[in-house]
């Protein structure tokens, strides 16, 4: 209604028509105003005029707004068009018309854009600004020039407005901006309604005037002052101008709330900011600290991994082992089936070696006996020939008999020589003839018996000759055979040992293979369950004995041995955990028994409690004060036990063969039994053993039971601590070692 009622008053009143396209060639600042058939026409009148100025633009007659722009966009055609407006006005290289144009341009329209490009619009489309109008009218009211005045300051306002905080007032104030241009819009359409027609209804078209922000506001008051100036400066009344002042100080109270506004924003803003800094701060800091300790997680993570990766790799580890093993035991199958084999074939072969070689032993015995027998007869033969050469020694002494014989044939030979030469010479006395007749004859006698002489002397010499060489051979014969006869019995003896040896050796052999058949057998079973079987040995020790084992038995077995196997290291683990979740320091109390001789001494402990709590009284003070309580893990009383003491201690002895570190310590005044708890009192039975010595008993039993599958190691260092002064109780030259550099390693591995 009001739009066509206020176009209506517009034409009729004969302003600018918004079909009429203007000389000066400001079309398109009224678009906005045309309908689309109006703008249609004008586009088309624009394009005819422009192919006429310059016929090789080739505008088509249906060129849209796109069209023109893209032609336009650049410069060169209105530069062109200037130049054939008028010719060599836009030369190239002078920019003096551009530089002229400019400034029209600033002077038609630069006074109405703020510095900051706001552009004091008004709402009919024309872009003369109010100063412009304003100076080259000569306006001189009073009024106008307040307002003048109040349109600089609100374009000030405005600036201010446009800023972030002020562009989207609030609810509240949007709905007070709302009203009050209700008030004005009312007055105005009322009793001035044929002010700034145009622009009221302008402004409520685009605008709602219930949620019109503040720089519509201004906007208004601005299109009011640019109406009224147009119009005549004396045809505004008072009562406009004192509504445009309420405006304005409407506005001018709701900027400085809007500053209130801001400054407490501000302030709150400067809170926040200090409070957001501190946080940081403690952020910082907490930062800091939180980067220490995400670095230990960090660690503790990479530790860990390295411990998962490492137990993977055992976890590999033994699954190949399983594998390997299981390979292993189809293995000793076959090696079990083929041993048997070879044990039948061994057994046969041994059968049939016990035969040969009881047949070779009877034949070694015969060859012996007969040996024996050959040495026997030899040793008669030896015996004979000693006899012989006895004999022969016996013939050598006729020999010599004979010699002497001889010599005593040569004796008499001589002593026949010589009576023959003494009748020789009885002869040659008694006949002279006679002796001259027979010399000769005596002669040839005396010869012959010198050659008879000689003859036996020979015969004498050869024969001794021939008796000392065979004295001698005889008695080299006789060291010979004696030689002989020793190396004979000698060996005899040897045969007779190395005969007993060999038979000792075939029993030997008979049992060894007895014993190998019997370990063989074993030895296969064994090598199939070692790995798994550990613990079980000494369980499944009657079972190692049953030979032969079927596949099916030997599997069931190491299956058994297997899930035992897991069991334990479960059991195991759990065991740590429940030490773990018991307490990984725990703390007992032991009460020492009066010692002979303090019995009439009164106890102060007042009470024991069951779940560790001990109650102590302090009789110097009086009331509450004498009464203490202590809380331990638990408290054993004047009667326990050695053994009872240790059973709380027992189950980290098996944590140290599991891999744990423990520490137990005695701590207390002198006198108050801590030697007696870990040592036991002088002379021990094994009934009052302290923890030491139980522990360590436990320690070597637990180790052994666990020889089959874990090796332990296990050392002692004995440390004494007196005056800071570290001793090596157990060094062996004697000396103390200060300080000694495994301290920290305890007593149990
Ligand atoms: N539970 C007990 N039962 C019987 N006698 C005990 C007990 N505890 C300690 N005693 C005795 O108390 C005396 C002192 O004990 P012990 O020598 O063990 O004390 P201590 O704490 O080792 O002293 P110190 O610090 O001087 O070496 C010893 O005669 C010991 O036999």
């Amino acid at each position: 209604m009001m739009d066509s009622s206020s176009d209506n008053h517009k034409t009729q009143k004969g302003g600018t028509s918004t079909s009429s396209v203007p000389a000066n060639g400001d079309m398109f600042g009224r678009v906005v105003n045309g309908t689309g058939e109006t703008e249609g026409k004008r586009l088309a009148f624009l394009v005819e005029w422009l192919n006429s100025i310059l016929p090789d633009l080739g505008l088509p007659e249906t060129a849209s707004d796109e069209d023109l722009r893209s032609v336009l966009i650049d410069g060169t055609i209105l530069c062109r068009l200037l130049n054939r407006l008028r010719p060599c006005s836009v030369d190239e290289g002078s920019m003096k018309t551009v530089i002229d144009c400019l400034l029209t341009l600033r002077t038609r329209l630069g006074s109405s854009v703020a510095a900051d490009g706001f552009s004091l619009f008004s709402p009919t489309g024309n872009y003369d600004s109010p100063r412009r109008d304003l100076s080259s009218r000569g306006f001189s009211s009073p009024l106008t020039v307040e307002e003048r005045q109040k349109v600089l300051s609100e374009s000030k306002f405005q600036r201010s407005l446009r800023s972030p905080v002020m562009s989207e007032p609030s609810a509240g104030l949007m709905h007070h901006v709302g009203h009050k241009f209700h008030e004005v819009f009312q007055v105005k359409q009322g009793r001035y309604a044929d002010l700034p027609a145009a622009k009221i209804s302008e402004m409520m078209k685009s605008n709602s005037l219930d949620n019109a922000p503040t720089q519509s506001l201004l906007s208004v008051v601005n299109g009011i002052l640019d109406e009224s100036v147009e119009r005549n400066n004396s045809e505004i009344p008072h009562r406009v101008a004192c509504l445009l002042r309420k405006v304005v100080q409407e506005i001018e109270r709701r900027i400085s709330t809007q500053a209130e506004h801001l400054r407490t924003q501000n302030n709150l803003f400067k809170a926040r900011e200090e409070k957001y800094q501190s946080r940081i701060r403690v952020l910082e800091a907490l930062a800091s600290g939180t980067n220490e300790e995400s670095e230990l997680f960090r660690n503790h993570l990479q530790q860990m991994k390295s411990e998962r990766t490492k137990i993977e790799e055992k976890k590999k580890a033994d699954d190949e082992d399983v594998i390997r093993l299981k390979k292993e035991k189809e293995h000793s199958n076959l090696q079990i089936s083929g041993l048997k084999q070879e044990l039948d074939i061994a057994k046969k072969t041994y059968d049939l070696r016990c035969l040969q070689m009881e047949t070779d032993a009877r034949g070694v015995k015969a060859a012996l006996e007969e040996r024996v027998k050959d040495l026997e007869r030899l040793l008669a033969d030896s015996r004979n020939k000693v006899k012989e050469l006895e004999e022969n020694s016996e013939s050598k002494h006729q020999v010599s008999n004979e010699t002497l014989k001889l010599e005593e044939k040569v004796k008499e030979l001589e002593r026949l020589l010589e009576a023959s030469r003494n009748k020789v010479k009885e002869l040659e006395e008694s006949s002279e003839s006679k002796y001259q007749f027979s010399q000769g004859q005596l002669e040839e006698r005396v010869k012959e018996l010198e050659n008879l002489l000689a003859d036996s002397r020979k015969k004498e010499k050869e024969l001794q000759a021939n008796s000392e060489s065979k004295c001698q051979s005889w008695i080299k014969k006789e060291r010979v055979y004696h030689n002989f006869m020793e190396f004979q019995l000698g060996s005899l003896k040897e045969l007779r040992l190395s005969s007993v040896s060999i038979k000792q050796e075939i029993m030997k052999a008979e049992r060894s293979y007895t014993s190998e058949f019997d370990h063989l057998g074993r030895v296969v079973l064994f090598k199939s369950c070692i790995r798994s079987m550990y613990l079980v040995m000494e369980d499944f020790h009657a079972l190692l004995y049953i030979w032969p084992f079927s596949g099916v038995k030997l599997q069931a077995l190491a299956d058994a041995a297997e899930n035992y196997h897991s069991l334990l290291a479960e059991n195991r683990r759990l065991f740590n955990e429940i030490q773990d979740l018991k307490g990984n320091i725990r703390v007992y109390c032991r009460i020492r028994p009066f010692l002979p001789g303090q019995k009439e001494k009164r106890t102060l402990v007042e009470h024991v409690g069951d779940n560790g709590e001990l109650v102590v009284a302090d009789r110097s003070r009086p009331g509450k004060d004498g009464h203490r309580l202590f809380k331990f893990n638990k408290v054993y009383g004047s009667d326990a036990t050695q053994a009872e003491v240790y059973t709380d201690t027992q189950p980290f002895i098996r944590s140290v063969l599991d891999g744990y570190n423990v520490c137990i310590f005695a701590y207390g005044q002198t006198g108050s039994g801590k030697t007696y708890t870990m040592t036991g009192p002088n002379n021990a039975t094994k009934e009052n053993w302290g923890v030491n010595y139980r522990a360590l008993n436990d320690l070597f039993d637990d180790s052994q039971q666990r020889k089959s599958s874990i090796m332990y190691e296990i050392g002692v260092q004995m440390v004494e601590i007196y005056n800071e002064q570290v001793r090596d109780l157990l060094s062996s030259d004697g000396t103390p070692k200060k300080y000694p550099s495994q301290i920290t390693k305890c007593c149990f591995k």
